[in-house]
């Protein structure tokens, strides 16, 4: 087996303490700390901490029901009735200068939402009116900025659904919702979403109902605004391939808690956390090779072994957690500690965190734990 081709293994160092006082990375837009959401009593998003900087990309990936969509909607205020939100979001809002957005007002959220942070949202049709032209949508949103004439609100709806690559942009904006395909309605909420030139914006899983050219697309789209008007973004996505692709940073969840963060290349070659291995493991082949896409090629090539179809089991429901680890009875390195005692988070390289008691067990390329030798 090779060597790792990255940094020699050293202790790992404790993450500082989960506190929603702890101070935002410098120059960050968005800074998340300790951030839990909460059904009741059940905790459903457990304490997660990150920073977003200007022009970043950011993933939040995992399985169905990890938490992402409701770490993303926290990001906004935008939660269902009966949850509960703690910890802390800071948006920046001049240089040094913070703004809390857990407990804030609903008039101070309002102020916020679509002007500095804003949400592309999974399923575009929900988030325009069917009775309404999709100009008009998007010039009301831009006429809720004070100081903005109507005849420059519509010239701004009409530039976004270009600048989005609406074909015959100011025809279409006299169009209803349903008369756009998919992968344009698509690219109008994100015209939407972007119109007010937001630092923050964050797109939950806006490619999942699109084919592939189309996932393309909508990404190449969400890319070109945010160099457009120097925003970050936060991706919410279950598909690696797309992390690896399109972003800078990844944060790995399971079962509301981070698994493993740190830069994209960094966290993909060489995961230190099995599950992330595993999310590898279960990506399909690309073109040219025999093993797992996504991570390390697998060292001497064709066929000794295969590919599982997907990572093993389920993820645990939230009202029946597991002691300790939530992966361990998943985990090819369970040992008794990772049933017992909650991992992490320890630093293990820059800007790299990684929540597991076996992190330095696990091997290279790291899908090699989630592979059969044949009989
Ligand atoms: N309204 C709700 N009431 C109770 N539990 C909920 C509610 N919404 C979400 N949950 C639970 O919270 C957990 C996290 O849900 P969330 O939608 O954030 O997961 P996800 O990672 O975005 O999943 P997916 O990829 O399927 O969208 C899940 O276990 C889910 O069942």
């Amino acid at each position: 087996m090779p060597d790792a081709p990255l940094a020699p293994r050293t202790p790992p160092s404790p993450s500082p303490p989960p506190s929603p006082r702890a101070p935002a990375a410098p120059g960050a837009l968005l800074s998340v700390r300790d951030l839990r959401v909460a059904f009741g009593a059940l905790e459903v998003v457990r304490g997660l901490s990150f920073d977003v900087r200007p022009r970043e990309v950011l993933a939040l990936v995992g399985e169905s029901g990890a938490g992402k969509s409701l770490t993303a909607r926290a990001l906004l205020g935008m939660l269902p009735r009966g949850t509960t939100t703690s910890g802390s979001v800071r948006l920046r809002d001049a240089p040094g200068s913070y703004a809390e957005l857990v407990g804030a007002t609903r008039p101070a959220l309002a102020a916020l939402r679509g002007r500095r942070i804003a949400l592309v949202p999974q399923d575009a049709l929900s988030a325009l009116s069917p009775v309404h032209p999709v100009g008009d949508q998007l010039a009301a949103a831009v006429g809720s900025v004070a100081g903005v004439s109507r005849s420059q609100a519509r010239a701004r709806a009409v530039a976004a659904l270009d600048r989005v690559g609406i074909p015959d942009a100011a025809r279409r904006a006299r169009a209803y919702p349903h008369e756009y395909s998919g992968g344009m309605r698509q690219r109008a909420v994100i015209a939407m979403a972007t119109i007010n030139e937001p630092d923050v914006v964050v797109a939950d899983e806006p490619t999942t109902a699109l084919d592939a050219d189309l996932q393309d697309q909508v990404l190449r789209v969400l890319g070109e605004q945010r160099e457009a008007v120097g925003a970050a973004l936060v991706l919410v996505t279950h598909d690696l391939g797309v992390v690896r692709g399109h972003t800078d940073r990844v944060l790995v969840m399971y079962a509301g808690r981070q698994v493993e963060q740190g830069p994209t290349r960094r966290v993909l070659d060489r995961p230190r956390a099995p599950y992330t291995a595993g999310l590898l493991a279960s990506l399909p082949p690309a073109d040219g090779e025999d093993g797992p896409a996504g991570g390390a090629p697998r060292p001497g090539g064709s066929g000794r072994r295969r590919r599982l179809p997907a990572l093993p089991g389920s993820p645990p429901v939230p009202d029946a957690l597991p002691p300790g680890c939530a992966f361990a009875p998943r985990c090819p390195l369970a040992e008794d500690r990772c049933r017992r005692e909650e991992p992490g988070p320890w630093t293990v390289g820059d800007g790299h965190e990684v929540s597991c008691h076996r992190w330095d067990d696990v091997p290279y390329p790291a899908t090699e734990l989630f592979l059969e030798r044949p009989a």
